[in-house]
């Protein structure tokens, strides 16, 4: 097996979440399949979103770093500030033989509440576009159910900007994104169960995924089984309880059962929540801009938990970690969001 280089050896048992696993797609990473993507999505992707804030050089050498080591999967979004950074690591993976064609790819953007305005949906798409110098993206997400009237540079954001989404006008603007090929899927984060029951309602198109924080300590056991009843894939963020960010913890790499486990199998902490959101079906967007942490992450896929230690993982207490009111500020709305499940 190459430095990296990630094979299935179980994804034909796993029961998988709106999606059928393809081991060794392209010899590299294990993907799944998506209603309504053309292209598969390989399981572990890397985030690009740091805190605290690095600079654009230093994002562009991680991505290019995470290319070396396997990743084909990237998520960013216009909030990150990140789209820039991966567009020039692109470029310069295509120039240098990194890799040998975009399509190899699988990158995920995100439409920010400033410009979730029907009028401003496909602009701002175009934008993210320019940002990554690219074509297309393979998934443009609804960053969060929220529109904000204004471009925010601080936070807590201000009362008066916030506005409950229109669903049906922004979802509009997504499927024109769709349709005009400036994104082969698209797809929401953040979304509740009541908010995708809304969205369903009225979708041409539905949904391909929902992007959500998922991991051992806050495991969305309601929001997974109401998208698999409708073929809506889950992709799992902050699958390490984001440690070390502002809007995260350290539950998960702190966590002693998890410790446990990971000793008894010679693996570490975070392989483990890792390998336990994959065994669960979903796709996964982790980030590391270390070199030898963002390899140990992709080095889940020829292990298995035993049902002793699902069980055990089964226990854990749970409470969601990244809520609205923490990063955007206590507004209702916010507060109101953040209790849906
Ligand atoms: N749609 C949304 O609203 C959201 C989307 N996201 C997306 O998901 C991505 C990942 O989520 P994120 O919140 O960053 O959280 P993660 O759970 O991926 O945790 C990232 C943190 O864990 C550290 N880390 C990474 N690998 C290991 C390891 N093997 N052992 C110990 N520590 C490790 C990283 O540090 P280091 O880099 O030093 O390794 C970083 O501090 C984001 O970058 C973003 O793309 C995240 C939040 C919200
Ligand atoms: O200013 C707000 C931020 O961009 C925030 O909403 C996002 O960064 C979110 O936490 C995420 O990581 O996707």
């Amino acid at each position: 097996m190459g430095d990296g280089v990630a094979f299935a050896s179980m994804g034909d048992r796993i029961a998988l979440d709106g999606a059928v696993a393809l081991p060794q797609q392209n010899g590299r990473s294990t993907t799944l399949s998506l209603s309504g993507c053309e292209k598969p999505v390989p399981v572990i992707g890397m985030g690009t979103m740091s805190y605290p804030p690095v600079d654009i050089e230093t994002t562009k050498a991680a991505i290019l770093e995470a290319m070396r080591a396997g990743y084909r999967h990237f998520d960013t979004a216009f909030a990150y500030g990140s789209e820039k950074p991966l567009g020039e690591a692109i470029a310069e993976a295509l120039r240098v033989g990194l890799i040998q064609s975009r399509d190899e790819l699988f990158i995920t953007t995100k439409l920010w509440s400033s410009f979730a305005d029907p009028a401003q949906v496909v602009p701002a798409c175009r934008m993210s576009l320019q940002n990554l110098q690219l074509e297309y993206v393979d998934m443009y997400l609804i960053h969060q159910p929220v529109r904000l009237t204004e471009m925010i540079s601080r936070t807590p954001v201000a009362a008066e900007i916030i506005r409950p989404l229109d669903v049906k006008g922004v979802w509009e603007g997504m499927e024109e994104c769709k349709n005009l090929g400036l994104t082969k899927g698209i797809g929401v984060s953040n979304f509740s169960c009541k908010k995708m029951e809304e969205l369903l309602s009225i979708a041409k198109i539905p949904p391909a995924l929902n992007q959500v924080e998922m991991n051992p300590v806050w495991q969305q056991k309601q929001l997974r089984e109401f998208c698999k009843a409708r073929g809506v894939h889950i992709t799992a963020y902050s699958p390490l309880g984001a440690n070390n960010t502002k809007w995260g913890d350290n539950r998960i790499v702190e966590s002693d059962v998890l410790a446990d486990i990971a000793k008894a199998k010679g693996k570490t902490t975070a392989q483990v929540a890792l390998r336990w959101a994959y065994e669960q079906g979903v796709s996964i967007v982790t980030k590391s801009f270390n070199k030898q942490r963002m390899r140990e992450n992709l080095q889940i896929f020829d292990w298995a938990l035993s049902t002793n230690d699902l069980e055990k993982i089964n226990q854990l207490l749970q409470r969601k970690g990244v809520t609205l009111a923490s990063i955007l500020g206590p507004h209702d709305l916010f507060l109101e969001l953040d209790a849906e499940v």
